[in-house]
């Protein structure tokens, strides 16, 4: 196993992914989770120990699965149920997550389930980490990670996936996403729960340098939110749930509003019942590194099939795809057609949002933003210039295209044949007769920013989590 690891970081981890094929094709009916979840669960011992307080309403999960508490797909069904019936409790109202280990609260993913297996179970176990993250971070009760050690990877994501986190004083203790320096490329969703812990720029720095943080760091950049001796964590992680169960209505509208742009993310697009949080996540991942890593995402990506992929197929593609929806008609081969020396994956995997934010406004970026080589394309550039678009401007202009983009199913063409007199602060790509009330709510008179902001922020909610999110829970 130390091999495995120690050639993972010599070699890249590519090494290892080559191993595996994610083709699972997620073709299931939906089942409940509950039952797919105790089906596939193998293990013997118990790798989650739970207690649940009923006179304060806290359940503290314990990990002990040594020597790492790494997250195995035995590890992560078990989490998962436990989570589950957590859930289901209407007494349990607050989660402290930690470890029984001495120095490690998680090491992250199990990279031997990354290596030799079959198709088949690197999809259940793909699937199972995303489930983790799902219930978690989309969890109703107010959750802490009680984090007493090291927590690199995916420990750092079930970390980020809790409402607050408290670590161990400790020098010695790291806590960081650092696929990076594995070679792995961070999916969005890690990317996102980053960033809206940390903001842009430390999530970026982060992200392209995979920096693992001790623990005074990871307070400073706001990875955690506290640290404390040692042998205070958990008391800590307890005293502070008093105060986030003290907040009226806690597990509905407070604890919601502010989680909501990650996972509003991760299920856009979603229509219908058969598309189950996991089932999407597993998509559009997909989607998210075939844009990321052109040239560099091999096969064990994509779920796709070998023959179909070569890797000049996929430059093609991705090319095409990144023209599609950057900045239409704007980007040049500059940006697209790069090859993996010019253009690591963690570079281009992190750039990316730029481009994004560039294409969030299509029809109104006009001659300023044509004509850029790739060296002007800088993390300050994102394709605009000139008075007109000042950053304000900006953020309030890719907030409300952003509205449009999340319900696709609903805004079809119409985005795309627009001109830029269409694109006023009240269009948003879309014609009158398809986008009416059930998106906005707006006239064209109503559109002043505050109220569109708003509005906006209402839509998210009702597309965070389709299937669970319904207007009545949310109403304001
Ligand atoms: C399917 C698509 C893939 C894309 C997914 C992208 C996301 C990836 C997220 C991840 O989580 S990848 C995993 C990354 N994890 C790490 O980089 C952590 C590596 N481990 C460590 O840094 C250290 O082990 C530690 C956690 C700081 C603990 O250090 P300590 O000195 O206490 O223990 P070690 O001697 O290093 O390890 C003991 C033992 O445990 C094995 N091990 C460590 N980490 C893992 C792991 N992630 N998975 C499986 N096994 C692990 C290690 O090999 C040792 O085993 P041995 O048999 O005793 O040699």
């Amino acid at each position: 196993m130390a091999n495995v690891l120690r050639n993972s970081a010599k070699f890249g981890f590519s090494g290892v992914l080559s191993q595996l094929s994610i083709h699972s094709r997620h073709g299931r009916e939906c089942v409940s989770p509950c039952f797919s979840l105790q089906q596939r669960n193998n293990s013997t011992s118990p790798k989650i120990k739970v207690d649940l307080d009923s006179s304060t309403g806290v359940a503290v999960l314990r990990m002990q699965s040594p020597p790492v508490n790494s997250l195995s797909l035995d590890f992560l069904t078990e989490f998962c149920i436990n989570l589950e019936k957590l859930e289901m409790d209407r007494s349990c109202r607050g989660l402290i997550i930690t470890s029984t280990l001495s120095k490690v609260f998680s090491a992250g993913l199990d990279i031997m389930e990354m290596y030799g297996k079959s198709p088949e179970r690197c999809g259940e176990f793909w699937k199972a980490v995303q489930e983790m993250w799902l219930k978690l971070y989309g969890s109703n009760m107010a959750t802490i990670a009680a984090i007493n050690g090291s927590s690199p990877a995916g420990g750092c994501l079930m970390s980020i996936g809790c409402d607050y986190r408290i670590m161990a004083d400790n020098p010695r203790y790291s806590i960081g996403l650092n696929e990076t320096q594995l070679g792995i490329v961070a999916p969005f969703w890690f990317k996102d729960t980053l960033v809206n812990t940390v903001g842009n720029r430390a999530a970026e720095l982060s992200l392209e340098l995979g920096l693992l943080y001790s623990a005074p760091d990871a307070l400073k950049i706001g990875l955690v939110d506290q640290l404390v001796p040692e042998d205070q964590v958990l008391s800590t992680a307890q005293d502070t749930m008093s105060k986030w169960l003290a907040v009226p209505g806690q597990n509905t509208l407070s604890h919601w509003l502010y989680r909501v742009r990650t996972l509003s993310l991760s299920h856009t697009g979603c229509t219908g019942s058969e598309h189950s949080p996991s089932h999407w996540l597993y998509r559009v991942r997909t989607l998210s590194l075939t844009l990321a890593v052109p040239g560099q995402n091999t096969l064990s990506h994509t779920g796709c099939t070998r023959s179909e992929h070569s890797p000049s197929h996929w430059l093609y593609r991705v090319r095409t795809l990144s023209l599609t929806l950057a900045v239409p008609g704007q980007n040049t081969l500059s940006h697209t057609g790069c090859t993996g020396s010019e253009y690591s994956p963690s570079h281009w995997l992190y750039r990316v949002r730029i481009l994004s934010l560039t294409l969030a406004v299509p029809g109104q970026n006009t001659l300023p933003h044509t004509g850029c080589t790739g060296s002007e394309h800088s993390l300050s550039h994102t394709g605009c210039t000139g008075s007109e678009h000042s950053l304000s401007h900006w953020l309030y202009r890719v907030r409300i295209l952003s509205l449009t983009l999340a319900v696709p199913g609903q805004n079809t063409l119409p985005h795309t044949g627009c001109t830029g007199s269409e694109h006023s602060l009240s269009h948003t790509g879309c014609t009158g007769s398809e986008h009416t009330l059930p998106h906005t709510g707006c006239t064209g008179s109503e559109y002043s920013l505050s109220h569109w902001l708003y509005r906006v922020r209402t839509l998210s909610l009702t597309l965070a989590v389709p299937g669970q999110n319904t207007l009545s829970q949310y109403t304001l």
